[in-house]
């Protein structure tokens, strides 16, 4: 039984306690901290595990056998680097820290180790769809990908939401998900800024993103976080012969008084259900046998981190910003693929 401790109890920290306790096998939660102790005093109380005022203490912790962090993105890097210190497993939600040069420090200190310890949480190479996608571009019947169009879109995003985030919390998935759908590297991004919608006040929102591979797959990525209707994801890659898109995750269509409609998922707890039940079931089993995970790495962290800096350059200057990465470490080797 892996004994699991969570820092950061606010709204993905429960969902992933949850699932942990009541859904998934071979996993505890024995500790929870939180900088909000009444949260945590109150996630404690319902589950029995032990609360920690200090994330430090959590992860030092001897009924804590592996560490998941799911506080706010700059909190990160401190606890991802306390955990390999304790040279314990460590379950970093995304973004893996929120600059390149923290995620290179967070690199160095596994390199150090020589082991990999760090797991980052890009789910969606765990859905379902996106691996039946992944599996149909294997085919090859649609011949060579030549261009993917993504679409991701949120109902509302929280009032401390910032225009960079777009790029740097939301589009992150898509910068993750193509590395690995293409097995490829982006090579550099553009943004484009569309009239703004007034459901975001001051939000520029949307927002179009270009990424560029290094292969010359181009992929249009529309980035809408008040579009009000729902959580919209979407995708679809046109290849030579053919395209492969997402399904539809829905699991009703009704037909009724001249209209047809599903309905859409609230937010993503709902559309990526499966996806983080595989994700940390996967990383749990990965863990049990004393292994090392084998889900997206430190290094695809840093990766995801350097493509969204460049983003982030992009929306300010409006050029085409390159993306330049550092070398690979042997530790992270043919990682893309994984
Ligand atoms: N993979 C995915 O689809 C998703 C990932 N996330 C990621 O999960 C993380 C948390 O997001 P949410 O749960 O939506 O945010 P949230 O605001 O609901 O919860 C974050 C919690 O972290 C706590 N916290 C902040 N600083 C802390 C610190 N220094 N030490 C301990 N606790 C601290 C806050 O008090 C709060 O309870 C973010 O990195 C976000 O990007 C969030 C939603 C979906
Ligand atoms: O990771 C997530 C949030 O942090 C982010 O804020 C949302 O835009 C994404 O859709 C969601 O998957």
């Amino acid at each position: 039984m892996l004994k699991v401790g969570v820092i950061g109890t606010g709204m993905i920290g429960q969902d992933h306690i949850r699932r942990m306790t009541t859904v998934l096998a071979g996993v505890r939660v024995t500790a929870v901290s939180d900088v909000d102790t009444a949260v945590a005093a109150s996630v404690g109380a319902r589950t029995g595990a032990r609360v920690h005022s200090l994330g430090v203490d959590l992860i030092n912790d001897p009924e804590v056998d592996a560490v998941v962090v799911c506080s706010w993105g700059p909190t990160h890097e401190q606890y991802v680097l306390a955990a390999i210190d304790a040279g314990k497993p460590v379950f970093c939600e995304k973004p893996l820290a929120t600059t390149q040069e923290a995620c290179l420090r967070i690199i160095d200190a596994e390199v150090v180790v020589g082991r990999r310890l760090v797991q980052v949480g890009y789910m969606r190479r765990y859905d379902g769809e996106y691996r039946a996608l992944k599996a149909a571009l294997g085919r090859g019947v649609i011949g060579s990908p030549l261009m993917m169009h993504c679409t991701h879109r949120n109902a509302s995003v929280p009032a401390f939401y910032e225009k960079e985030m777009a790029i740097t919390d939301t589009a992150v998935h898509e910068i993750d998900m193509v590395r690995w759908l293409f097995d490829d590297e982006v090579a550099a991004v553009r943004v484009l800024v569309p009239r703004r919608s007034r459901n975001g006040g001051e939000l520029q929102d949307p927002l179009m993103l270009l990424l560029e591979m290094s292969s010359g797959v181009l992929v249009d990525v529309e980035i809408s976080v008040n579009i009000r209707y729902g959580y919209d994801i979407r995708g679809e890659v046109v290849g030579e012969n053919g395209t492969a898109a997402l399904g539809n995750a829905s699991p009703v269509t009704v037909r009724h008084a001249g209209t047809d409609s599903r309905p859409v998922p609230a937010d993503w707890r709902e559309r990526f259900l499966r996806a983080y039940d595989v994700e940390f079931q996967e990383w749990i089993d990965s863990l049990s046998a004393g292994g090392q995970p084998v889900g997206p790495s430190a290094w695809d962290g840093y990766a995801a981190a350097v493509v969204s800096d460049a983003g982030v350059a992009a929306l300010r200057t409006g050029d085409r910003v390159p993306v330049v990465l550092a070398d690979r470490p042997k530790l992270y080797a043919a990682e893309v693929a994984a």
